[in-house]
């Protein structure tokens, strides 16, 4: 049922939105709160956190001349209210799709998306940046960035608080959106010091304010220390965000317009004045407005589609075990088999499989936060007092913590297991979070090892092989379902650096590496070619390579990852080393951003499909397939 947008309907851009009464705005936002849900029911994508960026969103774009002063939204996965007011409500059907709109905030698709983001924390930087350009240019344009209370626990978000809080004439304002949510429950000593700014009274004497506060009066939260210090007599402590030099304004109510707008506002004069780097702290509610969104903001941060009147259901029928529960599973069994064990996210529970396993072993269970950087080395540390760490952690995500993985893993050889999540093509969410480069970034790194199940029942077997070893060693596997060969129930492994011929045909080779192996053996069906399941990008097999190579005419490699540095570069390189030479062709991810969509139909259009994987092995082998073809009808292989 599509609900009437009267007034939303009138909005084509902020412009528009500015020429709005005040009176009508609160409205404009129910009508704009009904717009999200509706279309993300429709379409999947991330709800809870826009549902409860409405307010927050009208107001911005009321009280700063957008796109002239600038909003750098962090994370960005709650900007379709912005998106939505910026001419893009039309595309809100194609969102997530091949071709249609992003997820996230993209320069290239709005004037009004003025910095990309999806990996969280980046938004004060690229803020002050923007602001200390125009300061440098003599452009009179005021920088917003609008930051969560999980985003806010990265240690870059500090970095530029630590930068911004000396550019005492940056026209910047931090706004920190505090809905005392992560995707889980936020974590840390920040979420706990954020309460306390709520509990200390701060927030109902500002709510009172609030209320009463119009015209130009002190920042919102003078008049809330006075109130506090008349009603206790008590000197009111500077708070975190002062120390770091920001003029701290709140905590205020983010669904409040007669709260935001008149705060907004003075503090849009406070920064014409240059009175200094601004800090509001707005609190809201993730998944405002939809009940079973604001019971459960969890489940409803990152939907699939739904019924809005009936709200998530579980399948009919049980979906395919993925490989995050396959991880999720054998952690656990490990876990029971393995006192050492302790099992590592950096915010990421429920996307990584960890939900069981924090029940289960609530005092081996770490949830840092998102802090990848020191995810690594605090399993680092770990490692080094004898435990076992395993960080679960997304290969897109793993690449904050790439320093880390070198200097304080793979120098001092610590048996860290990194579980690499979301490793290849990921789709809805799009380049910014493809898990496409950890073969290539992982490869080169001395005393790293890279295992490359191809299936459900090898992804355990191989964290089990991983768990075992004594240095650092990462398990690679795709978001979703693999083809559904069952994992084994004991936790046995799998021969160290070792694959497996696991078809055997004439003149060609497919190396095969990871989840494609299913692919290459359809193709090799009709090309009569050798299937090898390498299992490891590092190290590679090289018994198994030179036996390969001796015995056929022509090698092609197969990887989800980037081709450039790939697992067909160490086989060039390991042929190379071996004197062996024959005619190799590298079957990857080529070296563009692939954009977000339908995982199995990117793969298509990459030809890493068994119908690509063949096409351009007869491309480029025809006149050994046509052979190897005549060899079958000979030897009656048809
Ligand atoms: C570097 C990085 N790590 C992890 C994530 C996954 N992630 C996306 S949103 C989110 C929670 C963000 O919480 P908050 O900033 O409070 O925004 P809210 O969802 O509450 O609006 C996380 C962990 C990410 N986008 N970037
Ligand atoms: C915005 C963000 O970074 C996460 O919500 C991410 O979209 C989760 O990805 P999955 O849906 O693959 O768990
Ligand atoms: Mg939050």
């Amino acid at each position: 049922m599509t609900h009437s947008t009267p007034l939303l309907d009138t909005i084509a851009d902020p412009a528009a939105l500015r020429r709005l009464p005040r009176a009508q705005l609160q409205r404009l936002a129910d009508e704009l709160r009904e717009c999200v849900l509706t279309n993300v029911a429709r379409t999947g994508g991330h709800l809870s956190s826009n549902l409860g960026t409405v307010e927050l969103t009208i107001a911005l774009h009321t009280v700063f001349n957008t796109p002239e002063d600038r909003l750098v939204w962090d994370v960005g996965h709650q900007t379709y209210p912005h998106k939505i007011l910026t001419g893009r409500r039309e595309r809100m059907p194609t969102l997530r799709q091949l071709g249609g709109m992003s997820g996230f905030p993209r320069r290239d698709e709005s004037e009004y998306d003025t910095f990309g983001t999806a990996h969280s924390s980046t938004s004060i930087s690229a803020a002050l940046g923007m602001a200390l350009a125009a300061r440098q240019k003599g452009e009179d344009r005021k920088v917003v960035a609008i930051i969560g209370d999980g985003a806010m626990t990265a240690g870059m978000a500090f970095e530029a608080l630590n930068n911004a809080g000396v550019e005492r004439d940056a026209r910047l304002l931090v706004i920190l959106n505090d809905n005392d949510m992560s995707i889980s429950p936020p974590v840390g000593a920040l979420n706990r010091y954020l309460a306390q700014l709520m509990s200390g009274g701060f927030y109902a004497a500002a709510k009172s304010v609030g209320k009463t506060v119009l015209g130009p009066v002190p920042p919102l939260f003078e008049l809330a220390k006075r109130l506090e210090q008349q009603a206790k007599g008590m000197v009111v402590p500077a708070t975190l965000f002062e120390k770091f030099g920001f003029n701290y304004i709140g905590p205020i109510d983010g669904h409040d317009l007669d709260a935001l707008i008149p705060t907004l506002e003075n503090i849009r004069g406070l920064m014409q004045d240059k009175a200094g780097p601004q800090f509001l702290h707005v609190v809201t509610r993730k998944g405002q407005g939809y009940k079973l969104a604001e019971a459960d903001p969890v489940a409803y941060h990152g939907p699939g589609k739904f019924d809005p009147a009936v709200g998530l259901v579980p399948p009919a029928k049980p979906a395919k075990q993925t490989f995050t529960q396959v991880f999720g599973q054998w952690l656990c069994d490990m876990a029971a088999q393995d006192k050492r064990l302790v099992g590592i996210t950096p915010a990421m529970r429920e996307g990584s499989g960890l939900v069981e396993f924090q029940k289960r072993f609530p005092e081996r269970y770490y949830d840092v936060g998102i802090a990848e950087q020191h995810a690594v080395t605090f399993a680092a540390g770990l490692a080094c007092e004898g435990l076992k760490p395993v960080v679960a952690i997304y290969s897109t995500f793993l690449q904050r913590g790439y320093d880390q993985l070198i200097h304080d893993v793979a120098i001092q050889k610590l048996p860290v297991v990194f579980a690499l999540d979301r490793a290849g093509i990921v789709g809805a969410d799009g380049a910014t979070h493809a898990g496409n480069y950890d073969i290539a970034y992982l490869r080169c790194i001395p005393s790293v090892s890279l295992a490359c199940p191809a299936d459900e029942r090898e992804c355990r077997q191989l964290l089990s092989t991983a768990f075992e070893q004594d240095h650092p060693v990462a398990v690679r596997y795709p978001r979703g379902a693999g083809v559904g060969v069952a994992p084994l129930a004991e936790l046995s492994g799998l021969p160290f650096g070792k694959g497996e011929v696991r078809r055997s045909g004439q003149r060609i080779a497919i190396l095969a590496f990871g989840t494609l192996l299913y692919p290459a053996l359809e193709a090799a069906e009709r090309l009569n070619a050798t299937v090898v399941n390498m299992r490891w990008a590092k190290p590679l097999d090289l018994d198994l390579l030179r036996q390969v190579a001796a015995s056929h005419e022509a090698l092609v490699t197969l990887e989800e990852g980037a081709i450039m540095g790939g697992a067909g570069s160490a086989v060039a390189e390991a042929l190379a080393d071996a004197g062996l030479v024959l005619p190799l062709l590298q079957l990857g991810l080529p070296d563009r951003f692939i954009e977000h969509g339908d995982p199995a139909r990117l793969l298509a259009l990459e030809g890493l499909d068994a119908a690509g994987i063949e096409r351009s092995i007869r491309r480029r082998f025809g006149a050994l397939v046509g052979a190897a073809a005549e060899l079958r009808a000979v030897s009656g292989q048809n």
